[in-house]
């Protein structure tokens, strides 16, 4: 395998070995523009758009390099970076390296320091565990949203339609205006924590962007060698991906009062730290911030409407990769996370891929695992494999997607003759 590193891969557009291109079952997918040799590296993201490591993890992950202590032999990790001058809570690091790493990212994008992120990550914190009580389910959600959208609890499929799904948001609009200086009461489950959180985290890329669009973070790309190399991309990038939301929303209708939960949840963080737009303190035992800049002023507009939250929540479903520890495959390795590689959510699904994924610290790593053919199509697998049935099932179900691919195909065929051959009659 011709081999790179995060720090000395890289190229420029124009090097890619693959284009965008429409696919014959609908979509768009990657293939090759000329033959590609078994082990070659074809996409190198060097970061992701948004990313959350979750709750429970927070202090066992480094929030840098995505290490897990665990694998170091360690409980937890000591290296950390407090989120306020008490010293409670606050953000772990396997290495003073990565801790300083993160410090460097943030303070570069705004040119003024990174307290304005700490204030956004301990007013996170604070409303998490103020709010109390955190489910150890997923699903369904806890507590009942407000009386006005109570409905929504008991959804059913039949009921989703983009009208029913669109006046939802906008109902969700006025009851988080009416709410956002009122205590916060609800309580999150677990995945509402972790999927507010990765929203949180696309907000605040999407507000350095507008703050700085040319803030290295977001533009950071090397040259040298033949490997396709992208950092986590912009804002317009992440509206290109494949929305998701309705059959998301339809296949689990409960899902839709959990996301306008978490669109509310971070509406009120957003009055608790900035204020609102005529008020400089909020009403939540919090004092509004007068420290968060442009950054903090572009955050509050993002949130004052769920437009940008509902379109970074109706992408991550279909679009994420899990973020996993490094154990090998068959000791049972465990996901920490979740992180949007915008430029490899391009990548179709394959039931005998040409691709495999590794996870390269914070980044992610694409390479060939046999020859390309020029025009073929580029593809990784998103399931473990198993029957052809047992295949389109977990696709169906987790996906929403009837599997298209060639394998499928050749096995559905030979399961026809097969039936053929056993039932001549029939
Ligand atoms: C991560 S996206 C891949 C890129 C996507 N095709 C696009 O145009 O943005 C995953 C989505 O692609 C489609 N897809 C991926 N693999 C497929 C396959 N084998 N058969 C049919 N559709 C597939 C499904 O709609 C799936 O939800």
């Amino acid at each position: 395998m011709a081999s790179t590193s995060l720090e000395d891969s890289g190229s420029t557009q124009s090097q890619c070995l693959y284009d965008i291109l429409p696919t014959p079952y609908g979509g768009r997918g990657a293939f090759a523009r000329s033959a590609i040799p078994k082990g070659t590296h074809v996409l190198l993201c060097t970061a992701p758009y948004a990313t959350v490591l979750f709750w429970k993890f927070r202090r066992e992950v480094c929030a840098w390099c995505f290490a897990y202590s665990f694998e170091s032999g360690k409980s937890k990790w000591s290296v950390k970076l407090a989120l306020d001058s008490k010293g409670s809570g606050g953000i772990w690091f396997c290495s003073e390296r990565c801790r300083d790493l993160c410090i460097h990212e943030y303070e570069l994008a705004p040119g003024n320091g990174m307290d304005w992120w700490l204030e956004i990550n301990a007013g996170f914190e604070k409303l998490v565990l103020q709010s109390g009580r955190i489910s150890t389910q997923s699903t369904p959600p806890m507590d009942p949203s407000p009386a006005v959208l109570a409905y929504l609890e008991h959804a059913k499929p039949e009921d989703i339609t983009q009208e029913f799904v669109d006046k939802a948001w906008a109902l969700a609009e006025k009851v988080a205006l009416a709410e956002s200086n009122l205590p916060w009461k609800d309580a999150l489950n677990e995945l509402e924590i972790d999927s507010a959180k990765y929203v949180l985290d696309g907000l605040i890329r999407k507000s350095i962007e507008e703050t700085n669009p040319m803030a290295p973070m977001l533009i950071r790309r090397d040259d040298g060698s033949s490997t396709h190399c992208l950092s986590g991309g912009q804002w317009r990038d992440y509206l290109d991906l494949q929305d998701n939301e309705l059959p998301l929303v339809k296949s689990k209708p409960y899902m839709l009062a959990s996301r306008i939960r978490i669109y509310r949840f971070l509406r009120h963080l957003s009055t608790s730290l900035f204020g609102s737009k005529k008020q400089g303190r909020s009403n939540n035992g919090f004092t509004a911030s007068r420290s968060v800049g442009p950054i903090g002023e572009n955050l509050r507009k993002s949130l004052s409407t769920p437009v940008a939250t509902r379109a970074l929540m109706a992408r991550d479903y279909g679009n994420v990769f899990g973020i996993w520890d490094m154990t090998a495959e068959d000791e049972g390795s465990e996901m920490l996370g979740w992180a949007a590689y915008i430029h490899a959510s391009y990548f179709n699904h394959h039931c005998t891929p040409n691709l495999k994924k590794i996870r390269d610290k914070r980044g992610i790593r694409f390479y060939t695992f046999r020859d390309v053919h020029p025009g073929e199509e580029l593809c990784i697998s998103y399931i473990n494999f198993d029957s052809v049935e047992q295949r389109i099932n977990q696709l169906e179900n987790d996906w929403f997607f009837t599997c298209q691919c060639g394998q499928c195909e050749k096995d559905l065929s030979a399961n026809r003759d097969k039936l053929r051959a056993e039932n001549p009659e029939g």
